[in-house]
């Protein structure tokens, strides 16, 4: 048994042409229908790749800057040619990436078809700074980015953002509770040492651009910051985290420097916000009614939140203004802030009335973030659930007063018994526990975020005190991890508990873990809401007693049973960590359509990349060592090698039947899930799939294909498929990797909080930066 580990007339941007939604996954799962349990579709925590704006990409670059188009090409997975201007852009560029010199650009752009195109204007900061403003003010976005170094991984997300293949907006809105770490930097180099520990726990990053101070040649400091300063702020701040990035103009009026004589300098500062691809612009509802329409006209794929402060001592939560001012502020937004100063704490209460009667009052509304300021209003600061401001021990100065960091909130809640302590577990094997000390990680997390949750690590058995119901069957379950996976028709068949979840038909399945065939999370959520609280659909309100879960875990005694108004949901985690490995440094786009390679010794290690591989719209895949479940052939379009002549063709057509688009061999990605063993293999594989030679990759605009390994090759990279990929002209990918992004995915959906992927990978030991 394992031990316990004890925790304590402006330029417009222009809207996408298209934004097709993705089609959902069959539920058509080879599998024995009689005990196939419901499937619950889990809420998004990470939005599914889209296709989004299809217009062709123009990219303006500057002097001896000409590369930079190819790697905006190879991030979009297409080819790139350069161009005089714009009136030289047709039709035929559709599926080209168009570089124009900026010197030319200039003129035309004015006159760009501007449904046509979409134009980037990408400046390198060495070239000095501001970028000509001309361009700044036409184009459609402005990327500014330093040569070394160079973030492919800025660029991606840039562009899956600004053209809508990546929007976070909709899973945030649904998340139960997020918060927004408020940086106070005046320069924000001061925050990146220790960016990763500053944003553990939030799930949006404020850069508070009224409080930056740019120093100025005579040792003073300007009166607002340029925005050329302001340009570098921001670009560096998203070369350092993977968080949407909030960008706050405050004015003085409202405990902000932004001096309020000039409404049109707000309009500069955040109409430029919006061209440099920031999620989300704070729109202040003094501002005339013209700046916010508009704003919210031009706001493209980012989102407004509208902001009001009310410093006066006299707000009253309960008055008609209040109402009002939450329904002018929604009319330019997509989430709205109201914050004010009260004197006496039931106005909290008064608060917590206002939350509900907007909320049946305008039930279709955007979301409503609403704290009081002050020692007297942190009590709302732990009852507002969307968007939350916190501030962290590590900041200058708090942001506001009474603010709370993600941990105070968090512990203020456990004390409040709104977050109570539960046990939540590891569940592994022998081979695995020895290989993987997860424990000290979860319990650096919880201790950081201020968690009264305690961890331990624990091997399952199909019987006894280390099976499935003594672990879930008590009242203070949260939450398990598998690792490894398992499959969820062996954890029912096992498991006399799981059997009889849901009057008898078993636990409630995601999606993602129905047609992978394997659970890596079990997820305790609230019961549905059509359910009778006292009469919960998923669980017996007086758990039956099971001949091989009456025990005791290490974490305490089973015998109290969940909580009627709970039910467990089993997920799968593992697709969402290959998705984002594969989308780090490369937009969901240049995986559309193309095809790749999986190699497996089974289905079922197989299943969570044929399942990424569905969400980021693969083409073609061909499969090596295993046969695929039916229900993955109805949105893929698979083929097994059998031969070396099947083999052989793979190399030469491209993923819809042609023939390859570029003289580099098709297919574009490579994922491997066979173990060390199977390295030779897999290196040769990976050597015939590599582009060949330096004329075809030329030809293939210098692209570099994707391999990912998910073994772990604890330590030994001799004959490592990586060490050959990269040496092959592969992006090369690892377990690690994977692990990393799946931790952070694991973490959102057990304690609904988000953990920095470059964390992960810190307190693992390894730093990215
Ligand atoms: O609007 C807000 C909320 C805030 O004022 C607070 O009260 O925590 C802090 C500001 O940085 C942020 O822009």
């Amino acid at each position: 048994m394992a031990a316990v580990q004890q925790l304590e007339p402006m330029p417009m941007l222009a809207r996408p042409q298209s934004m097709n939604g993705s089609s959902s996954f069959s539920k058509d799962v080879e599998m024995d229908t009689a005990t196939t349990p419901p499937a619950q579709a889990t809420v998004p925590l990470c939005s599914e790749p889209q296709r989004g704006d299809t217009r062709i990409v123009v990219i303006m670059y500057g002097v001896g800057e000409e590369n930079i188009v190819g790697v905006f090409a190879e991030v979009l997975g297409k080819p790139s040619r350069l161009k005089t201007c714009f009136g030289d852009v047709t039709q035929e560029d559709q599926d080209w990436v168009i570089g124009l010199a900026a010197e030319s650009a200039m003129s035309d752009i004015a006159t760009r078809d501007r449904g046509l195109v979409v134009s980037i204007n990408a400046h390198c900061t060495g070239l000095g700074m501001p970028p000509d403003i001309y361009l700044s003010a036409q184009c459609d976005y402005e990327f500014l980015y330093t040569k070394a170094p160079f973030f492919r991984r800025d660029l991606a997300r840039f562009t899956s953002h600004i053209l809508g293949q990546i929007c976070h907006h909709p899973a945030l809105i649904t998340k139960p509770r997020t918060f927004i770490i408020s940086t106070t930097f005046p320069d924000v180099h001061a925050a990146l040492p220790n960016i990763d520990i500053l944003t553990v726990g939030a799930d949006a990053i404020e850069i508070r651009v009224d409080l930056l101070k740019e120093p100025l040649a005579d040792g003073t400091f300007s009166e607002i910051p340029s925005l050329s300063y302001v340009g570098e702020q921001v670009m560096l701040l998203r070369q350092r985290t993977e968080l949407p990035i909030i960008l706050t103009t405050r004015c003085t009026k409202e405990n902000g420097r932004f001096p309020m004589d000039n409404p049109g300098l707000y309009y500069d500062y955040l109409y430029r916000a919006l061209q440099w691809g920031v999620e989300y612009i704070d729109v202040e509802l003094w501002l005339p009614e013209a700046i916010r329409s508009k704003l919210f006209e031009q706001r493209g794929n980012s989102r407004i939140m509208s902001a009001f402060h009310d410093f006066s001592g006299t707000f009253k939560w309960t008055s008609e203004r209040a109402e009002s001012i939450f329904r002018e502020s929604q009319r330019y937004a997509d989430c709205v802030k109201m914050i004010a100063i009260i004197n006496d704490h039931n106005e909290n209460f008064e608060l917590e009335y206002f939350r509900s009667k907007i909320k049946s009052t305008f039930p279709d509304s955007v979301p409503l973030s609403a704290v009081n300021m002050g020692e007297t209003g942190q009590f709302s600061r732990t009852l507002n659930k969307f968007f939350t401001p916190i501030t962290h021990p590590l900041l200058p100065i708090i942001a506001a007063p009474g603010q709370m960091s993600a941990a105070e909130i968090n512990q203020a809640l456990a004390l409040l018994g709104q977050l109570p302590r539960k046990n939540m577990y590891g569940i592994t094997s022998p081979a695995m526990r020895r290989g993987t000390p997860q424990a000290p990680f979860y319990e650096k997390c919880f201790n950081e975020l201020g968690l009264p949750h305690q961890f331990a690590v624990v091997e399952w058995q199909p019987k006894g005190s280390g099976c499935i119901g003594a672990w879930c069957n008590q009242k203070s379950f949260g939450g398990a991890y598998f690792n490894p996976a398992v499959s969820f028709k062996s954890l029912a068949a096992h498991s006399s508990f799981l059997a009889s979840l849901n009057n008898g038909t078993g636990p409630t399945v995601s999606e993602a873990a129905r047609l992978i065939g394997t659970v890596d999370t079990i997820v305790v959520r609230p019961s549905s809401s059509s359910a009778p609280a006292s009469e919960p659909a998923s669980m017996p309100s007086s758990p039956p007693r099971h001949k091989n879960g009456e025990s005791f875990s290490t974490l305490g005694p089973a015998q109290s049973g969940l909580p009627p108004n709970t039910s467990l949901v089993l997920d799968n985690a593992s697709w969402k960590g290959i998705l984002s490995t594969l989308t780090r440094d490369l937009a969901p786009s240049a995986y559309f359509g193309c095809a790749a390679v999986v190699l497996a010794s089974s289905a079922e290690d197989a299943a969570s990349a044929l399942f990424a591989l569905k969400a980021l719209k693969v083409g073609k895949v061909y499969t090596v060592g295993f046969k695929t479940p039916p229900a993955f052939g109805k949105d893929l379009l698979i083929e097994p090698f059998t031969s070396l002549e099947s083999i052989q063709r793979a190399r030469t057509v491209g993923a819809n039947g042609a023939a390859a688009a570029s003289a580099g061999s098709s297919p574009f990605l490579v994922v491997s899930a066979l173990g060390p063993e199977k390295s030779t293999l897999v290196g040769m594989l990976v050597r015939l799939f590599a582009s060949r030679g330096a004329a075809a990759a030329a030809a293939s605009g210098g692209f570099r294909k994707v391999f990912l390994d998910l073994a772990d090759r604890a330590g030994s990279r001799k004959g490592d498929p990586g060490v050959i990929a990269e040496q092959s002209g592969f992006a090369a990918y690892g377990a690690a990797d994977v692990t990393a992004f799946t931790t952070v995915e694991t973490l959102r959906l057990l304690v609904g909080q988000n953990v920095p992927y470059s964390f992960v990978r810190l307190a693992s030991g390894r730093t990215l930066f």
